[in-house]
C-alpha cells in the first residue's frame, strides 16, 4: 500500500505538489493521471524517497521510504528509463542493482527472461531503444519481487505487443496483491488497464475514484446513436423536456435522456426501421478532459477559435 499525507513540494516559487493525500490500495491498478506539469513525477519521486517534501509524508507498505532496510524488496521503481548506465550491458546493470541488495544472479536472469530481454542481456544498454530500455527498467523494478510499484510512463516508447505485455503484467501483479500506481498519457491504454484512477492538476487532487465512476462522470448522460428509415419522424416523436436529438453528419440521429430501449419502442409505435441503435458512454479521454479543463498549465487555443485584433 503506499500512502500520501498532506505533500506539498515546492521548487523556489513553484509549487509542483500541493497538500495532497491519497491511498494507493493493494491489488488494483491504480492510474495517476494529470496534464503535463501537474506534479505526476514529482509526486512518484517523492513516495520513492528521491526528493524530500516540503511538507507532509508518504509511506510505501506502512514505512517511509528511508525507513525500510531493503527499499528494492518494498517498492519497484520505474521513473526514468533513460537512468541506466549507458556503457554496461542490460545483465551488468541489473547485477549491479542486485549486489545492492544481496539479490543473486538467478533473480537477474528471471526477470531478464520476464521482460523479454534474455536475447540482448549482453549487449550494452546504451544501444537500447526507447522500449528496450522500458523493458530494463521494468526489469529493475521487479528485480526485489516487491509488493509495491510506481512506473511513470511505462509505456512510453513499447511497439503494441510491449504495450499488450505491460498491461498483462501489471494485472497479474495486482492479481496477486499487489499495489500498482502508475501514470501514463494514453488514455485508452489506461482505460484498459487501471482500476482506479488518480488526478491531479496544478499540484492538487481533482479525482481518486474508481475508473467507472470516472467514466460516468464525464458526460452527464450516455448517447443513443440511431440510424433509422425516417430520422425526421423520428427525431420529431423523440422530442421532449430533457431529451436532446441532433442529426450526425451521417444522416443518424444522437441522442440524449434516453435509453435505447425507449427509443426502439418509438420507432416500432411508428412503423419506423431501425438500421443501427447503439449506445455509447463517455470515453476516458472525454471524462479526463472534462475533469482536467481548468487544471490544464499549457493549454492550445481551439481551432476554430478566432484571433481577436
Ligand atoms: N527539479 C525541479 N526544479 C524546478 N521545478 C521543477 C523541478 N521538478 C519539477 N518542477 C516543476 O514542478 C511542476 C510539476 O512537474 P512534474 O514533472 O512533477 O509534472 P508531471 O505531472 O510529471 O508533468 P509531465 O506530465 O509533463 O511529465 C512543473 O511546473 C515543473 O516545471
Amino acid at each position: 500500500m503506499i500512502e500520501v499525507s498532506n505533500l506539498t513540494k515546492r521548487f523556489g516559487a513553484t509549487t509542483a505538489v500541493d497538500d495532497i493525500s491519497f491511498t494507493v490500495q493493494p491489488g488494483k491498478v491504480t492510474g495517476f493521471l494529470g496534464p503535463n506539469g501537474a506534479g505526476k513525477t514529482t509526486t512518484m519521486r517523492a513516495i520513492a524517497g528521491l526528493d524530500l517534501p516540503t511538507a507532509g509524508t508518504s509511506s510505501v507498505n506502512g514505512n517511509r521510504m528511508n525507513q525500510h532496510a531493503f527499499p528494492m524488496h518494498e517498492l519497484g521503481v520505474l521513473l526514468d528509463a533513460n537512468h541506466i548506465h549507458h556503457g554496461r550491458t542490460a545483465q551488468a546493470h541489473l547485477e549491479a542493482l542486485a549486489a545492492t541488495h544481496g539479490i543473486g544472479t538467478k533473480r537477474v536472469h528471471e526477470v531478464l527472461d520476464l521482460t523479454g530481454l534474455a536475447d540482448v542481456a549482453r549487449r550494452r544498454a546504451g544501444t537500447f531503444s526507447l522500449g528496450m530500455r522500458q523493458r530494463l527498467g521494468i526489469a529493475a523494478a521487479l528485480l526485489g519481487d516487491p509488493a509495491s510499484f510506481i512506473l511513470d510512463e511505462p509505456i512510453n516508447g513499447l511497439d503494441p505487443d510491449g504495450v499488450v505485455w505491460v498491461r498483462t503484467l501489471l494485472r497479474r501483479l495486482a492479481g496477486e496483491g499487489r499495489t500498482v500506481f502508475l501514470s501514463s498519457h494514453l488514455m485508452s491504454e489506461m482505460a484498459q488497464t487501471a482500476d482506479h484512477l488518480i488526478v491531479i492538476g496544478r499540484g492538487r487532487l481533482i479525482t481518486d475514484s474508481s475508473i467507472q465512476d470516472v467514466l460516468g462522470s464525464g458526460t452527464d448522460q450516455s448517447r443513443v446513436l440511431v440510424r433509422a428509415t425516417d430520422p425526421d419522424r423520428l427525431a420529431e416523436a423523440l422530442a421532449a423536456p430533457g431529451i436532446t436529438v441532433t442529426r450526425t453528419a451521417t444522416g443518424g440521429l444522437e441522442v440524449t435522456g434516453l435509453e435505447a430501449a425507449a427509443v426502439s419502442g418509438a420507432a416500432a409505435a411508428l412503423g419506423i426501421l431501425l438500421h443501427e441503435l447503439t449506445t455509447s458512454t463517455a470515453s476516458l479521454e472525454e471524462a479526463y478532459l472534462s475533469l482536467t479543463r481548468s487544471a490544464v498549465e499549457y493549454q492550445t487555443a481551439p481551432e476554430n477559435q478566432e484571433s481577436t485584433p
